[in-house]
């Protein structure tokens, strides 16, 4: 097996080959064009258009030249989502020179699939990847990411192995029970590596860019100090949802949000929500105003899990960062989303998304989401209703909905101040875009998608007019109101708790002042609340 340039891709292909000229376009115009970078005129997003690949390429990937792990490779647990697993991964030291990219195993990890039903086999998603959504992007905004074919018989050790994990308590207890996914067996079954069956058979695995933090330490060369994070987050929707109504208050990220708490914990959230620890607003974050991206940063901060401080060297989760670290991490976040770099990265995913979803999935998938997606399967429906305008339709809005869920990962070096000027470049913070899977409409999405959009514009949820009631079970939704702790003027904010004799009593009983107040009503009846505004209320806003 020859060696692979760093360089390029696994197939020779020069890494990012794409971006340059993206990068090109983006600092002469400030944006890309929507669409104008995408294949989609000459058949890119194609994946969904069941095309079989023709003799070793599969959508322009070489598919022969893709390089297999070693056998011997050791794999070691990082971290998983609810369909991969992250591994890094380790050769042993009398390994071969050049059979494998060499320093790979020190700047990548290695992503592997889980058996999940409705998971996409990963070649036509790199392919996806590839063609459509790196051209998008200047270079050092895309996780470096590319493909690798998996050796017989490693998907079964791991296997074994994250069983072990379960049984010692080494795994994530809601992740239990579902396992990876590995090729299919040697034993004559034709391998065709587009018509895997998603939940039966996968080949290969990504090599993906490395940003779990080093280890904090004095550096050999600067003798500098060396301490570092991860921030992971995503930044959902940056634009205004189309299937929004007229008069609608919140964006479709707090919305959602705002419903599925009211649903789960019964809490009352009066505006956005907006300032909340954990409440943030996309619109914020992308507004360009330092404040209003500043009290973003602050939610998306105390979200759970989005500061990683696992390093390198271990997989654990050690040295938590202590609370001056955390305000020199937030002046930095916040320094670089006001910043050249972290506008352009904002303002391309926002324009990306609004300009390929105008008419919401409604308008695509039918109202009740029975429009299936057997046309996108066809090689014969360029006619009448299941036009090509459609099949354009269908990809673009699939692309608008995938950028809308990808990760954001800032690898933050806390160890040099934060830049003074607001409109340099930070280069101790690294943005790197993760998780652009290409998503499908099938096994129910579609009508997810429009399901969502449905309850959220008629319940009110949008609007601010939801009609909320009291649960009769017993269970007392809480009220969240912009308030501030008695005698503790730093612990302004919203805070949740009960309103009792004209006083709000928080989660640990202390006293809390409330500004904005409402009639108690009694337990047990259906109780249609209406959040009074006032101007300590926040709402989205572009
Ligand atoms: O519908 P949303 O906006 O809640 O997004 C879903 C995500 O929820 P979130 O609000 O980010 O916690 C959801 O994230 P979690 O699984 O909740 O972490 C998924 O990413 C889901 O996409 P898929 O079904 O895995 O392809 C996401 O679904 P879509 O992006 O396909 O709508
Ligand atoms: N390139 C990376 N560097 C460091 N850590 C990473 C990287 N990619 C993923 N991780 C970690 O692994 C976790 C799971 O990875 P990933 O998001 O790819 O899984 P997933 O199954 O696709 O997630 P989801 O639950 O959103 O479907 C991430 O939340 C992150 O903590």
């Amino acid at each position: 097996m020859a060696a692979t340039n760093l360089d390029q891709d696994v197939y020779g292909t020069p890494l990012h080959s794409r971006h340059e000229s993206c990068e090109a376009e983006v600092s002469k115009e400030g944006f890309i064009e929507a669409g104008t970078r995408t294949s989609l005129a000459n058949g890119g997003c194609d994946v969904y258009n069941g095309a079989h690949a023709t003799g070793d390429t599969y959508r322009d990937v070489d598919v022969s030249a893709i390089s297999t792990l070693p056998e011997a490779i050791q794999l070691s647990y990082v971290a998983e989502g609810a369909a991969n697993i992250i591994y890094r991964f380790s050769l042993p030291s009398d390994f071969p020179e050049g059979v494998f990219p060499s320093g790979m195993d020190k700047t990548h990890l290695l992503r592997l699939r889980k058996a999940l039903p409705s998971g996409s086999p990963n070649l036509p998603a790199f392919a996806a990847l590839r063609k459509i959504f790196f051209p998008l992007f200047p270079k050092e905004f895309i996780l470096d990411t590319c493909i690798i074919r998996i050796p017989e018989g490693l998907i079964e050790k791991e296997n074994a192995i994250l069983k072990k994990r379960e049984e010692v308590g080494d795994r994530p207890v809601k992740r239990a029970g579902l396992y990876l996914v590995g090729p299919p067996p040697l034993s004559g079954i034709p391998v065709d590596d587009n018509r895997q069956k998603p939940t039966l058979f996968e080949s290969y695995g990504s090599l993906i860019e490395d940003m779990t933090p080093a280890a904090p330490g004095v550096d050999a060369e600067s003798g500098r100090y060396h301490r570092e994070v991860l921030v992971e987050f995503k930044p959902k929707w940056l634009s205004p949802s189309p299937s929004a109504p007229a008069g609608a208050r919140r964006c479709r990220t707090c919305a959602l949000r705002i419903s599925k708490e009211y649903k789960k914990h019964g809490t009352i959230v009066v505006g956005n929500g907006s300032g909340n620890p954990g409440h943030w607003c996309p619109f914020d974050l992308a507004s360009g105003e330092p404040h209003r991206i500043r009290l973003a940063v602050r939610g998306i901060l105390s979200q759970k899990g989005a500061i990683l401080t696992g390093w390198k060297e271990t997989n654990g989760r050690k040295g938590e960062i202590n609370g001056y670290e955390r305000m020199i991490l937030e002046d930095k976040v916040v320094g670089y989303f006001c910043g050249p770099k972290g506008k352009m990265l904002l303002g391309l995913l926002k324009k990306y998304q609004g300009s390929w979803d105008q008419q919401g999935p409604a308008a695509i998938f039918g109202e009740k989401g029975d429009k299936n997606t057997e046309p996108l399967a066809g090689e014969d429906r360029d006619d009448g209703e299941w036009g090509d305008q459609w099949i354009e339709n269908v990809k673009k809005y699939l692309m608008a909905m995938t950028v809308r869920d990808l990760t954001l990962f800032l690898k933050v070096d806390l160890s040099t101040p934060p830049a003074r000027d607001p409109n340099a470049s930070d280069e101790s913070v690294q943005a790197r875009i993760g998780d652009l899977d290409l998503k499908s409409p099938e096994n129910g999405k579609a009508k997810y998608w429009i399901d969502v959009e449905t309850k959220l514009r008629e319940g009110g949820w949008y609007t601010a007019t939801e009609k909320k009631t009291r649960h009769t079970n017993g269970h007392r939704p809480q009220v969240t109101r912009k308030a501030s702790v008695a005698g503790d003027k730093r612990k302004h904010g919203e805070v949740e708790g009960e309103i009792v004799d004209g006083r709000k009593i928080g989660p640990t009983g202390e006293s809390i002042e409330v500004l904005i107040e409402r009639e108690r009503d009694e337990e047990g009846l259906d109780e249609d609340i209406k959040p009074e505004e006032t101007g300590t209320v926040s709402w989205c806003r572009l």
